[in-house]
Order: structure tokens, then C-alpha cells, then sequence
């Protein structure tokens, strides 16, 4: 399968890494850039070949749509007579089905994917959607290609695909903000540098772990560090009267109506 990334930023590279080390062959896949210090570390890391916007693309299976979703209408534009029956997979947020396969022209092989970055090391989640007129052959393409990065969710209604983005699609960056926040708290607390770091990745990959191999859910979970009148307790009470619960859904909220007016916003325009 000859797969182009038209767009080499951070989770295009996160793909591609990701489906290297599955096993996909460098030789079988392209990325279109307009840096070229971007382009020569793809193709330093990857071994892959690499082009700037300007030049024609590859013949290709399945072209990737991998640029920020203001710049999706003009990639696609110029993308559109080159793609010779090619399957379009975009990860752009916001951009409807429907939206992009009027910029490409009426195209109907459009499939929209909302990844996330752990797709590096295989352990990336996506959602899908697919247009009802998608074959069952390129839905398979798409979860070939999906599964080799990580798990796949396939959408029924594309409305879903704002709360994908809300929540597994940003996650990683709330998981990152709290490990950032345990490692200022153990700075805080007088540890050294390196050993707030430790404290913290330890912490949090040791939870996960022991979340995903236990029967309990994270809820019992939590309840079992907390010993009465103890100190997570303590701690506990202080994020519940800082409303750290309501503010996470709160700004998982706020990412999926970013997502629905980005949605709107670029699908407005009505010019083909
Ligand atoms: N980052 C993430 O975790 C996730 C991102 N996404 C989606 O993926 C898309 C890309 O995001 P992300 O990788 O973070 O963004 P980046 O800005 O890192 O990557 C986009 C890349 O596309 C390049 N580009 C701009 N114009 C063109 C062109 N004409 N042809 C080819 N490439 C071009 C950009 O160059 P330049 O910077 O010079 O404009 C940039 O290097 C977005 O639509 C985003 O919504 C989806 C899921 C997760
Ligand atoms: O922040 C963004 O808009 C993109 C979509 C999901 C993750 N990154």
C-alpha cells in the first residue's frame, strides 16, 4: 500500500514512525512538506522520500491530509487532480466529510480519522468516519493502517468526532499538563530535577499500569490510596474544592465545541 502524508508536522511524524516500526515499508511511503529541514529529518529518521508542495504527487493508494485544518482547503484544492482514484484519509479537526469532498471536487473516497500522538509507539487511539459510499475494501485499508499505530474506533455518526477529538485526540496533552504538574509539585516539595521527573513518570505509569491489569475501576482504585483521615485524602479534598473534576470536563467541552466551530466555520464556505 503506497501511502502520502501531505503535511510532515508533529502527528504526521507520529504516524509515520509509528507504521515503520509495524513494519511498513519506508519505500512505500512519501511526505510532502514545505520545510526542508522537516523533510531532510523525516527522511534522515525514516529513510523515506520526501517532496515539497510544489512538486506532483507520487501515485499513491491512500493519501494522507495531515495539515492544519485552515490550511486543508488549499491543499486539497491543489491535491485534487493528482489523486487518480486514491483513497483520502484527512485528520484534520473540524473538517466534515462532506466538506473535504467538495474541496476535492465532489470526491467521494473520503474518509475522516482523528488520531492522537501515542500513535509513535504504537499505542495511539483513533477515531473514525467514513461516508456511507466508502467501500468495505478501503474501510479495511483504513483499519490496516489505523490498527498497525494503535486502537480504532469506527464512528457511525460524525457528530462523534468532536468529542473523539475532545477526549482522546487532545488527551495526551491533559496527561502530559498533569505529569508537568506533578513534576513542578515535587520541584516544590525540594526534590532535585531528576528526581521530581522520576517521581512523576513512575507515578503515573505505574497507575496506569495497575489500572489496566486490575478488575477494580479507577474509581475503587483511587479509593484504595485513600486511607481515612489520611493525606491523599487531604489532597483529594483540595482538588474536589478546586473543582479540578468539573474543570477537566469543562475543558473537554470546550475542545469539542472548538472542534464543532471549526466544523462550521470551514464548512461555510460553499466554493467548490
Ligand atoms: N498534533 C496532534 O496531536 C493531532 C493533530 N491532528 C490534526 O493533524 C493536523 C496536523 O496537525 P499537526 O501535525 O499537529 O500540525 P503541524 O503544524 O505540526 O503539521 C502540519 C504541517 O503541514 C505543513 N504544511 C503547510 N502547508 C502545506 C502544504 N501546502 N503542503 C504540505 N504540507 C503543508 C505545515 O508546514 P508549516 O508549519 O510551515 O505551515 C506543517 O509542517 C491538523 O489538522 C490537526 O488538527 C489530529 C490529531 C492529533
Ligand atoms: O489541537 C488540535 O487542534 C489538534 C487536534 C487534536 C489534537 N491536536
Amino acid at each position: 500500500m503506497k501511502i502520502t502524508f501531505i503535511g510532515g508536522g508533529n502527528m504526521a511524524g507520529a504516524m509515520i514512525g509509528g507504521l515503520i516500526s509495524q513494519g511498513f515499508a519506508a519505500s512505500d511511503l512519501f511526505v510532502v512538506e514545505p520545510d526542508q529541514g522537516r523533510r531532510n529529518q523525516l527522511a534522515q529518521e525514516y529513510g523515506l522520500a520526501t517532496g515539497a508542495p510544489d512538486q506532483p504527487l507520487p501515485a499513491s493508494d491512500v493519501v494522507i491530509f495531515a495539515v492544519k485544518p485552515q490550511q486543508l482547503r488549499q491543499v486539497a484544492q491543489t491535491a485534487a487532480p493528482q489523486l487518480a482514484g486514491a483513497l483520502a484519509l484527512s485528520i484534520a479537526a473540524g473538517v466534515r466529510v462532506d466538506t473535504l469532498s467538495r474541496w476535492l471536487g465532489g470526491y467521494a473516497r473520503v474518509v475522516r480519522v482523528m488520531p492522537n500522538t501515542p500513535a509513535l509507539v504504537q499505542a495511539g487511539i483513533s477515531g473514525v468516519f467514513a461516508a456511507e459510499g466508502v467501500s468495505a475494501e478501503d474501510r479495511a485499508a483504513v483499519d490496516r493502517i489505523l490498527a498497525s499505530i494503535g486502537k480504532v474506533v469506527w464512528l457511525k455518526d460524525e457528530s462523534e468526532m468532536d468529542g473523539i477529538t475532545a477526549i482522546s485526540g487532545s488527551g495526551p496533552a491533559y496527561v502530559f499538563y498533569f505529569i508537568e504538574s506533578l513534576q513542578a509539585a515535587a520541584r516544590a516539595q525540594g526534590f532535585a530535577p531528576d528526581i521530581a521527573r522520576e517521581l512523576a513518570y513512575e507515578t503515573v505509569a505505574g497507575a496506569m499500569k495497575l489500572a489496566a491489569q486490575s478488575d477494580d475501576d479507577a474509581a475503587t482504585l483511587r479509593i484504595k490510596v485513600t486511607s481515612k483521615g489520611g493525606t491523599t485524602e487531604r489532597a483529594i479534598n483540595a482538588m474536589d474544592n478546586s473543582q479540578v473534576r468539573a474543570t477537566i470536563i469543562a475543558a473537554t467541552q470546550a475542545a469539542a465545541a472548538r472542534s464543532r466551530e471549526l466544523g462550521d466555520e470551514l464548512g461555510r464556505d460553499t466554493e467548490a
